[in-house]
């Protein structure tokens, strides 16, 4: 009996063939660390211990979408910034957020079968098109991120593009209203992209030099900026961005001021588990948020015991 994670990760591993030692998905990446600094915005909107002005020592790690750790970064995919805050007072919040406003799936039960239609058949090196075809046909709602990142330019280093929360989480305030949002880290300096005569002129590997360079230049800076649903929003379906007229209210920055040689930092030997929340702050009903503690597990413990050689 193959649990549902399990056959998740084992998808991910089909699409991307067996990477031993790397995570199952954003394989791609490096680590930094920083610190997040909370403001009275954040302080009116959640009673977590994270907003309260302190500087909060941050582990970062950014990374390119998908199973292959040797994928290109000129690729129309996702970048993903992973932070795990190390609270004063012992509480951690974990989170994963990706380079675009949606995510792939609406429900996770759509995971598996996504993966698969995309995964070449052994007999012609190549997915099966009416597979695909059928699949995209049965459900939409799985073609809008590739969609996303299809009319946006690849970005042009991890600390010039805007990354989100996509899944909905509650902030509870200290009179007790809770509120269901989504966050962003908005990079302060603005979105950088690259044209297609600039990609041509790029290896395939620039993204982790690109961000040694310019942390060494100056810290890079995040806004975190909290958006807030509306009554007849959608709070459970990631594939569904809320309106741009939405409150948007930054709550605090993010800023990253060291970048690990490749292979080294915290960020490697751990998992940023979306759903360990400081107080204050708890998941939404969103049936993909509540999907994702179980296959990062899975992920972590194969990848883990795999470079220990067991
Ligand atoms: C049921 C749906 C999902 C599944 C099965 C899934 C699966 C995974 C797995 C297996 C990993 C590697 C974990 C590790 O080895 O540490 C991962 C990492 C990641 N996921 Fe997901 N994921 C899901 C949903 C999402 C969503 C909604 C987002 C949107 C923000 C997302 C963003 C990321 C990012 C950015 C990482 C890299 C984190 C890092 O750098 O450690 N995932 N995911």
């Amino acid at each position: 009996q193959v649990s549902a994670a399990e056959a998740q990760v084992n998808a991910l591993e089909g699409l991307a063939g067996k990477q031993p030692g790397t995570r199952r998905s954003f394989a791609k990446g490096l680590c930094a660390t920083g610190h997040f600094v909370g403001n009275t915005v954040g302080r009116t909107l959640s009673t977590a211990a994270v907003f309260n002005g302190d500087k909060v020592p941050a582990v970062i790690r950014f990374s390119v979408g998908g199973g292959n750790p040797r994928a290109s970064d000129k690729g129309k995919s996702a970048r993903g910034l992973a932070v795990a805050l190390d609270l004063a007072n012992g509480e951690q919040w974990q989170m994963a957020n990706l380079s675009a406003p949606i995510f792939f799936v609406s429900r996770p039960e759509q995971v598996v079968p996504f993966l698969e239609a995309r995964t070449a058949d052994p007999a012609t090196g190549k997915p099966d098109a009416a597979k695909l075809k059928a699949f995209n046909d049965a459900n939409p709602d799985t073609t809008k991120q590739g969609a996303y990142f299809a009319r946006n330019p690849v970005p042009a280093s991890y600390g010039a593009t805007p990354y989100w929360s996509t899944n909905a989480f509650v902030f509870s305030d200290a009179q007790g209203v809770n509120r269901h949002v989504r966050w962003q880290f908005v990079p302060v300096k603005g979105f950088e992209g690259l044209n297609d005569e600039q990609l041509k002129a790029l290896p395939d590997n620039f993204l982790a030099e690109e961000l040694r360079k310019r942390v060494a230049a100056g810290p890079v800076v995040f806004d975190f900026k909290v958006q807030l649903a509306e009554a007849g929003d959608n709070l459970t379906n990631p594939t569904e961005a809320w309106p741009d007229s939405r409150l948007l209210l930054p709550a605090g920055q993010l800023v990253i001021d060291k970048v690990e040689a490749d292979g080294a930092g915290a960020c490697e030997r751990m998992t940023f588990n979306p759903i360990v929340l400081p107080k204050g702050i708890a998941p939404s009903a969103d049936p993909v948020l509540n999907a994702r503690a179980a296959p990062y597990g899975v992920s972590l413990g194969r990848r883990l015991t795999e470079a220990a050689g067991k």
